[in-house]
């Protein structure tokens, strides 16, 4: 907001909040569900005085296809010179054949990589809405709410040496290699410490440092890096127990930091606690620059171009774009109570349905969203 002085009277001026957004949709579903959440943000946005001019760009299978590569250099520069990014989600059976490193995915690990977005935030709460929908006991899943800080730009997903090749025996094989240096454990998790402190006060590292190398050196870091933070309690589990707690007793976690591979894994492990990988969404930041907003699922390529996908991760994703990534947390806020208004009025994608509910496609839901988007106000809900 501007003020300007005028001869008579000081008069007021509201500058309209301007943000380029780059649109990823990607294969599968993504397409759908960002056709959906791009409707949403645009709307929350504008009822808060937030104008958006979004730049649609190819990447994964669609790039392949179009451009030859998974992420045309246009696509990473356009994404670079936004103010956030929004992704749909990226693959599919038409790649899965495709040679070595020609895969869609390779795509989003180099976008990820070129926005240098090393701390993937990924919240999971069992929504009251949602109880029933979750495939653990009500009173298990009841209150979950935790989050997983994954590292992202690190790990074996980028780790080398890698490839293909052949052993001593002359027997082909394949190989990757995961490594870390000890900045870039030390910097997910001063995140990881920030994001805990935030919320109740615990950290549990989740490593396997019982066999690897490269997880004995993440606990010293992280073990150094708890000095900086006396107030957080922190805690260490192997990740094939904290596989298993996350089903037995999700309730004992608070915030998760774990590396990149574990962090996948347990994410998705941990979205059936909430009830589906459809509702789960993300956020990926670095130390400047933008931010990548996407939805924890893949492209689903067994319901895709169905209208069978559930939205509400990409829209979720759409609210941590205006909070994390822009500062705008009304309009984020705002796409929040929404969602609940459409889960408290009992509409259900395929994934979250239960009895007594009223069963809706990708585009009905996301209209639903809309509705809510426009009469409910964060004092409404
Ligand atoms: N961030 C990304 O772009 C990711 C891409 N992938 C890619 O996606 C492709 C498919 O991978 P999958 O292992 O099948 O994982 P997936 O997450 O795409 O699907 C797993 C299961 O969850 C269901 N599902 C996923 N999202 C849903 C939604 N929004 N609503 C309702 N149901 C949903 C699918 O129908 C499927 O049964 C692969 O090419 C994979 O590499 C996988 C994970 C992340
Ligand atoms: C498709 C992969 C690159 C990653 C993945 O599964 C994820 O980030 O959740
Ligand atoms: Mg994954």
């Amino acid at each position: 907001m501007l003020m300007a002085a005028s001869s008579s009277s000081m008069q007021v001026i509201t500058t309209k909040r301007r943000y380029n957004i780059t649109l990823l949709p990607g294969d599968g579903i993504g397409p759908e569900v960002i056709s959906v959440a791009k409707n949403v943000l645009n709307l929350a946005a504008s009822v808060e005085g937030i104008e958006f001019k979004f730049n649609e760009k190819l990447t994964g299978g669609a790039a392949l296809d179009a451009t030859g590569v998974p992420l045309p250099e246009e696509t990473l520069a356009a994404a670079k010179q936004s103010d956030a990014v929004l992704l749909g989600a990226i693959g599919g059976y038409k790649w899965d054949k495709n040679e070595k490193h020609l895969k869609p995915e390779t795509g989003l690990l180099q976008l990820r990589e070129g926005l240098e977005v090393f701390a993937n935030l990924r919240p999971t709460s069992v929504l009251p809405q949602l109880v029933d929908a979750s495939t653990l006991k009500k009173e298990v899943a009841e209150g979950v709410n935790l989050m997983v800080v994954r590292e992202l730009t690190g790990g074996i997903y980028f780790g080398k040496p890698r490839g293909f090749g052949t052993n001593e025996n002359g027997e082909e094989i394949g190989f990757n290699t995961e490594v870390y240096a000890a900045y870039e454990i030390d910097r997910i998790a001063r995140i990881a410490f920030e994001t805990a402190r935030k919320r109740s006060g615990k950290l549990c590292s989740v490593d396997k440092a019982n066999v690897l190398e490269a997880s004995m050196f993440w606990r010293k870091r992280v073990i150094a890096i708890a000095e900086e933070y006396p107030d957080v309690e922190l805690s260490h589990m192997y990740v094939d127990n904290a596989a298993m707690q996350l089903i037995r007793n999700p309730k004992q976690f608070d915030t998760i930091v774990t590396n990149n591979i574990f962090g996948d894994i347990l994410s998705d492990e941990a979205s059936m606690i909430t009830g589906s990988i459809g509702m789960l969404p993300s956020a990926s930041l670095g130390a400047s620059g933008p931010g990548l907003f996407e939805p924890i699922h893949g492209s689903a390529p067994d319901i895709a171009g169905q209208d069978k996908a559930n939205p509400l991760a990409t829209i979720l994703s759409a609210a941590m774009l205006l909070k994390y990534g822009l500062g705008e947390v009304k309009a984020a806020e705002r796409i929040e109570l929404a969602v609940l208004d459409t889960l408290n009025r009992g509409f259900r994608t395929g994934d979250i349905y239960s009895a007594g509910n009223k069963l809706v496609g990708c585009k009905e839901i996301g209209e639903e969203v809309l509705k809510s988007v426009d009469t409910k106000t964060p004092a409404s809900v």
